[in-house]
């Protein structure tokens, strides 16, 4: 039997899917994630979305602004795809290093989707553009039609519009974000090999399946979009992230909500994670026997789709274990829920 290591050197990784709001919410969540990511790519999902190069050049500066002093950690934009989306400010903004991608959210799939896509062909002109360009589109990948079980709903996108879409477009470049289903890692190994598509994986679906939204009562933070699958669906999940593949990488989705927001007669789709973000992975890693993947799924995979370099510096984790922190204050008394707050993880980062 090998002796289990008690420290681990990763070199330091980045979030590929991550929700930082704004004003007071931004401010009591973003150090976690700066303490541990060095780059994050940051959801564009605001009240009023970030839709374009003015809103995104003030919300990257107020992002900025709210870091800690000495973080190196840097926010990756991206813009909000809407029906009337102007493809000449896209390229502007990412010819100038502000937008690293484009987010697609079907119209009402998710939280914030109001102003998104009512039909792709609305876009065309702009997905004309993005793969000219070789600006990249991230996808909630939900279908909306209220007919289609909640269940399925991703499974059925990955049918009727992201095949469909991959094959008018075929030098787009996409992230399936938040995969949740055995359907969706088929789907992106089989379009892997072409190198035009990435896949980000949340650390809550590789750690709950859907009987855990409802163990002993009804656990409002748990609930999340895309919503936890079946157990065979988790496991498949685990497989693919921790089985090497280069077009699996980490994109935490953490998606802070007010508790009272959380706690509802209808409650917010969104889990924050961000507060023990590797230690989540670094836990699920170990259980599959695949710490020594941790660093190619968390930190190079992702940098590689993007054509971005790894991060230099590197973070260390030690087995000492923590504990996930107690509800965050946010503003007054609002405060948002960590993810198994309260509950012993058995890494913990030490240095970076
Ligand atoms: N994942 C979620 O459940 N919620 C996200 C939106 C999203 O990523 O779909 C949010 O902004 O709260
Ligand atoms: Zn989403
Ligand atoms: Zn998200």
């Amino acid at each position: 039997m090998t002796e289990q290591p008690q420290r681990l050197t990763l070199r330091r990784p980045d979030d590929w899917h991550l929700h930082l709001r704004s004003g007071a919410m931004l401010r009591a969540v973003l150090p976690f994630t700066a303490r541990q990511m060095g780059r994050a790519i940051v959801m564009p999902n605001l009240l009023p979305p970030v839709t374009d190069t003015a809103r995104a050049r003030a919300y990257r500066d107020e992002i900025l602004a709210a870091l800690p002093p000495g973080s190196g950690f840097r926010p990756l934009m991206t813009a909000y795809l809407t029906d009337h989306t102007d493809a000449d400010d896209l390229a502007a903004g990412f010819r100038d290093g502000l937008f690293t991608a484009v987010k697609l959210y079907p119209q009402h799939a998710t939280t914030n989707s109001a102003h998104g896509v009512t039909d792709l062909r609305t876009v065309a002109p702009v997905l004309e553009r993005m793969q000219e360009i070789g600006l990249p589109l991230l996808v909630h990948g939900e279908v909306t039609d209220p007919a289609v079980d909640i269940f399925d709903r991703e499974a059925v996108f990955l049918d009727r519009v992201l095949e469909p879409l991959l094959q008018r477009y075929p030098a787009l470049r996409v992230v399936l974000e938040h995969a949740t289903t055995e359907e969706a890692v088929a789907f992106v190994r089989r379009h892997g090999p072409s190198g035009r598509i990435g896949c980000t994986i949340t650390a809550h679906h590789l750690m709950i399946n859907r009987s855990h939204l409802f163990a002993g009562g009804i656990r409002p933070h748990l609930y999340c979009l895309p919503i936890a699958k079946r157990e065979k669906h988790r496991l498949a999940l685990r497989r693919a992230a921790t089985g090497g593949e280069p077009w699996f990488f980490l994109g935490t989705d953490s998606a802070p909500h007010p508790v009272g927001a959380k706690e509802s007669a209808c409650g917010c789709a969104g889990i924050f994670t961000a507060a023990t973000a590797i230690e989540l992975y670094a836990q699920v890693f170990e259980e599959e026997g695949a710490l020594d993947r941790l660093e190619a799924f968390a930190s190079l995979n992702g940098p590689a789709f993007y054509r971005l370099p790894p991060n230099d510096d590197r973070i260390v984790l030690e087995r000492s274990g923590t504990v996930a922190p107690e509800p965050v204050a946010v503003d007054g008394n609002i405060a948002v829920m960590p993810f198994r707050s309260g509950e012993r993880l058995d890494w913990r980062v030490v240095e970076g």
